[in-house]
């Protein structure tokens, strides 16, 4: 069995950056930006006022002023004149400022009769002007990752109109087993709902992918073969389920039949130890165990940084946070523990019920407490890892 941190690592070492395609910018968010956007234009692209009111020389703006109104500048269209002296322009929020013109007086600082305007006594501070290039300049460069509404919004006012975005990776997800039926469906007496393979999915898209799930295998070489040739031109192939040690459990068998390259079997964690990774023609393959908390859990510990690194985010990810335990905890056995916890103001404390296969269990969890093989007894108060769920 290895660790953790070297299943991982070898995981990693499967998996390839997508290529690129462009979208239009309305279909980018949430899409991973594969080069930063440049503006293609000044923003406001001229000075423009910030406010309803009246443009004019600001060295005239001085209490009970008047000034002659000599027309109208608003949004979309200037006043094609020079404002000169003792004269101003009637002037809308995101106009252009005239020529000759410095300041705008708000319209509540002024009193209008016919075109004559005269000044307040107390004129608010400020010329209300919005210098060009005030927001960003031509070629200013913005880096993104996920794209988010405020980066769409801002590409939008860079005139940017289509983005190069990662592909996003195509992840075959496969449930194997006889005892298994589709939501929706009516199960015979010994069967159960397929439910970690839709646990995954929706985890994958949330990360960037589009997950597709295949039929369910059955528990024979045909069935699965079939199934994993329906997964053939995939980015990521993921079996859930028959990874295990019984006569039922026939992917590491059927995937190595049909040239698995196998990069490794078992990690010493708790839950998900008989995962398993490899190459399977061009995909890399990764077999997760059954149990459908063990699968989930694999699913973020090993799935997300390999999309992740798929889909260009070399961040690392996040580290986990040291939480004071709530409880005791025992000595931990020899494989890392990922034990569903809930967290309240006081610290963090497991699950009564650890069992793999409690699905409410780890839907009420919201973190989990990591131990590393072997770490000793902890008493309350004590700091632990946590990582958020
Ligand atoms: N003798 C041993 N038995 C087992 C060992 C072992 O080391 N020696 N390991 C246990 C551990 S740990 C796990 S985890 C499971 C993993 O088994 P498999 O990957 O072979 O999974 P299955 O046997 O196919 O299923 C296990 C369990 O999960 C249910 N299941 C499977 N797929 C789904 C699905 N898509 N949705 C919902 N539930 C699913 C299945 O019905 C079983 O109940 O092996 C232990 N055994
Ligand atoms: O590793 Mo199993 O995943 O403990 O239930």
């Amino acid at each position: 069995m290895i660790s953790v941190e070297e299943a991982q690592a070898r995981i990693l070492d499967l998996v390839e950056r997508m290529d690129t395609e462009t979208v239009p910018l309305a279909q980018a968010a949430g899409r991973f930006a594969a080069a930063p956007a440049t503006a293609t234009r000044d923003q406001p692209p001229f000075a423009a006022s910030a406010m309803d009111g009246y443009a004019l020389k600001g060295v005239e703006a001085e209490a009970d002023a008047m000034f002659k109104v000599i027309g109208e500048a608003k949004a979309g269209e200037r006043f094609a004149g020079r404002v000169g002296a003792g004269q101003a322009v009637r002037i809308f929020t995101g106009a252009p400022v005239p020529e000759g013109a410095d300041r705008v007086i708000i319209q509540e600082d002024v009193t209008r009769s016919g075109d004559l305007i005269t000044l307040g006594r107390d004129l608010s501070s400020g010329d209300n002007i919005r210098a060009a290039g005030n927001d960003f300049r031509a070629g200013q460069v913005h880096e993104m990752g996920r794209i988010s509404s405020k980066d769409v919004a801002l590409l939008a006012a860079m005139n940017v109109p289509q983005v190069p975005v990662y592909r996003q990776p195509d992840v075959a997800v496969i449930a194997t087993g006889d005892e298994l039926v589709m939501p929706g469906e009516t199960p015979g007496e010994d069967q159960i709902i397929a439910s970690n393979t839709f646990g995954l999915k929706a985890m994958f898209d949330a990360a960037g992918a589009r997950a597709r799930l295949l039929p369910i295998a059955r528990d024979n070489p045909d069935s699965l073969r079939f199934v994993l040739g329906l997964a053939a031109d995939a980015d990521l192939i993921v079996t859930v389920g028959g990874a295990s040690v019984g006569d039922h459990d026939i992917v590491g068998a059927v995937a190595g039949e049909l040239g698995l390259d196998q990069s490794f079997y078992k990690v010493a964690m708790r839950p998900g130890k008989p995962l398993m990774a490899g190459r399977l023609g061009r995909a890399p393959l990764i077999g997760l165990p059954g149990n459908p908390v063990s699968a989930m859990i694999c699913g973020k510990i090993f799935i997300l940084p390999a999309l992740a690194r798929m889909l260009g985010d070399d961040s690392d990810p996040a580290a986990p946070e040291q939480v004071s335990l709530t409880v005791d905890l025992p000595r931990n056995g020899p494989r890392q523990h990922y034990m569903r916890a809930v967290r309240s103001a006081d610290g963090v404390a497991p699950m009564d019920r650890q069992d793999s296969s409690l699905l409410s269990i780890l839907a009420k969890a919201d973190a989990l407490i990591v131990r590393p093989p072997d770490d000793p007894a902890r008493r309350v108060g004590d700091p632990v890892d946590v990582l958020p769920l």
